[in-house]
């Protein structure tokens, strides 16, 4: 059988003799990464681990030729730029990227190389605000680290609020979103933020700061990282947090390695699969959010995290249905995680909840109670569910002080570090496969995805949702979630009493 092919990423960007950053780089990352690398050189750069003896700026035709080459047989699923020695290689890639955009759509993650981290300055003076004013329009992201941050937009970068301020100012020339990299300060001591601005909302991603030599590189390899998981299908959020915690592993892994007398280059180390590497996405609401005066008081009242355990890891077959009857069919099936999802709240919605609450109790159920949470509180459910949006508004704090649990939703690695911070009693990932009972798309996470970020929290209980049927289910059991939410699966059967048997059967191997 034919395998899928292979994303292809190019590189436009220098080489870098000692093998740690630029084109050596990206290309040990896309491989890594299960992408195709192909490069277009803008410079060869002489250098060691020491430093940089020279840089000699490829002609731009001899830039264009490679570009031209690769357009004809190799048509891009992403591009990252790196260093772009002058103005005419500006110039000249800015125009080959609009005719290229002009047949094809192709995400551009551009790393504004101008400062190598040994100090040396990579690029010829006087090209920022071309690259703002030609480059950046056609940018997805880019990814300046402090000193570049503040080369372009000429203002200080000292603080939280300085660094946001540069961010947005950026954005005005153009691009969708920027993604500032904190490794040359500490904003907080022992942690290194990174600042995505998306041009409507900030989001600072905390990792803790890696004693390590080995630190060359690592500007490249997030960059081309981040292309290569945005080549991979990755919304823009995802492909940088997951980019962030590859870099972070490079640098705890890569630490013991000794490579000439310099700073050694970054580990390339494979596929992040521990959630130790993964940065923490802050919260406003939490007390830490002041270090990076990002804090919502007014959140702060309403926020709470640590809620109660649920009384076993695997939660099962987990039917999320829209009525008290049907709850009390599948409860009298011996299911024994339920959802009471109900959408068209009536004047009897108090009257249903209560009805589930009792039921619960009788047949000994985890009942959770999907948006009401209020309501839950009220009639003394298990346990309430809520989606992403909900976390900004629910009085996270009276739900955890009446004992309830709480379970999340989440949909993609953002959503589920995000969510992580709030430590429910359990997390929702979805949707999992396309379905008819939610409009889902953008959000489907597919059996690879839901794998890896099983992975990152072993012990916790899991649950997938979205588009699982009875011929499904195996597969996504075989992820090492411990539980199945299913709707239409149940509701939707023409026998359900037999669906129910058989997706029970499945949980429970
Ligand atoms: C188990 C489980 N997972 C996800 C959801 C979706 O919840 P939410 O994001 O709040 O969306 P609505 O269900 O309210 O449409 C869920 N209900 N259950
Ligand atoms: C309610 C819901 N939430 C989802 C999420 O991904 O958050 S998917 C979904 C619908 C699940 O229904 P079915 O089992 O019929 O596909
Ligand atoms: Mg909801």
């Amino acid at each position: 059988m034919q395998q899928p092919r292979r994303p292809i990423v190019w590189t436009i960007a220098g080489s870098d003799s000692g093998g740690g950053a630029g084109i050596q780089a990206d290309l040990l990352t896309f491989a890594d990464l299960g992408c195709h690398g192909c490069t277009a050189i803008t410079a060869n750069t002489a250098q060691n681990t020491t430093g940089v003896a020279s840089i000699n700026a490829v002609p731009v035709e001899v830039l264009i030729d490679q570009l031209n080459a690769l357009q004809r047989d190799l048509l891009p699923d992403a591009i990252k730029i790196g260093l772009l020695a002058n103005s005419e290689q500006v110039l000249a890639v800015t125009e080959f990227l609009h005719r290229l955009k002009a047949i094809r759509s192709v995400p551009v993650i551009y790393d504004p190389v101008a400062v190598a981290s040994s100090g040396d300055t990579l690029t010829e003076d006087g090209i920022g605000e071309l690259v703002l004013r030609e480059l950046f329009p056609l940018c997805d992201l880019v990814t300046p680290n402090l000193h570049e941050l503040e080369w372009l937009a000429r203002a200080p970068v000292g603080c939280a609020t300085q660094i946001q301020n540069a961010a947005q100012l950026l954005h005005t020339s153009g691009c969708r979103a920027l993604l500032v990299t904190g490794g040359h300060s500490e904003i907080n001591p022992g942690e290194i933020a990174d600042l995505l601005w998306d041009g409507v909302r900030g989001d600072w991603f905390i990792g803790d700061r890696v004693d390590s030599e080995n630190t060359h590189g690592t500007g490249c390899t997030l960059s081309s990282a981040i292309a290569a998981f945005t080549a991979l299908g990755y919304p823009l959020r995802d492909a940088c947090v997951v980019a962030k915690a590859y870099v972070q592993r490079g640098l705890r892994l890569g630490q013991g390695d000794s490579i000439g007398a310099g700073p050694g280059p970054v580990g390339h180390c494979g596929w992040p699969d521990e959630l130790q590497d993964f940065p923490r996405v802050l919260l406003p609401q939490e007390e830490h959010a002041r270090h990076y005066d990002y804090f919502d008081a007014d959140g702060n009242s309403l926020f709470a995290c640590d809620f109660p355990d649920t009384d076993t890891n695997e939660l099962g077959l987990y039917p999320v249905v829209d009525s008290v009857e049907w709850l009390e069919r599948l409860a009298a099936e011996g299911v024994k995680t339920l959802q009471l999802r109900i959408k068209d709240a009536g004047t009897d919605l108090r009257t249903r909840v209560e009805r589930a609450v009792a039921i619960g109790r009788q047949y000994k159920l985890r009942l959770f109670i999907n948006d009401h949470w209020r309501l839950a509180i009220e009639c003394g459910a298990y346990g309430v569910h809520l989606g992403q949006e909900d976390l900004r508004s629910a009085d996270l704090k009276a739900i955890k002080s009446a004992g309830l649990k709480l379970g999340i939703s989440t949909h993609g690695f953002y959503e589920l570090l995000r969510a992580w911070r709030y430590r429910p009693s359990y997390l929702a990932i979805g949707a999992i496969f396309a379905t008819g009972t939610k409009d889902m798309r953008g959000q489907l996470q597919g059996i690879d995805k839901l794998a890896r970020m099983a992975a990152l929290l072993p012990y916790f209980p899991l649950v997938a949702i979205g588009g699982i049927s009875v011929e499904r289910a195996p597969a996504v059991v075989a992820t090492g979630v411990g539980s199945v939410a299913v709707v239409s699966a149940i509701t939707g059967a023409a026998d359900y009493r037999g669906a129910v048997a058989k997706l029970q059967s499945i949980c429970d191997h």
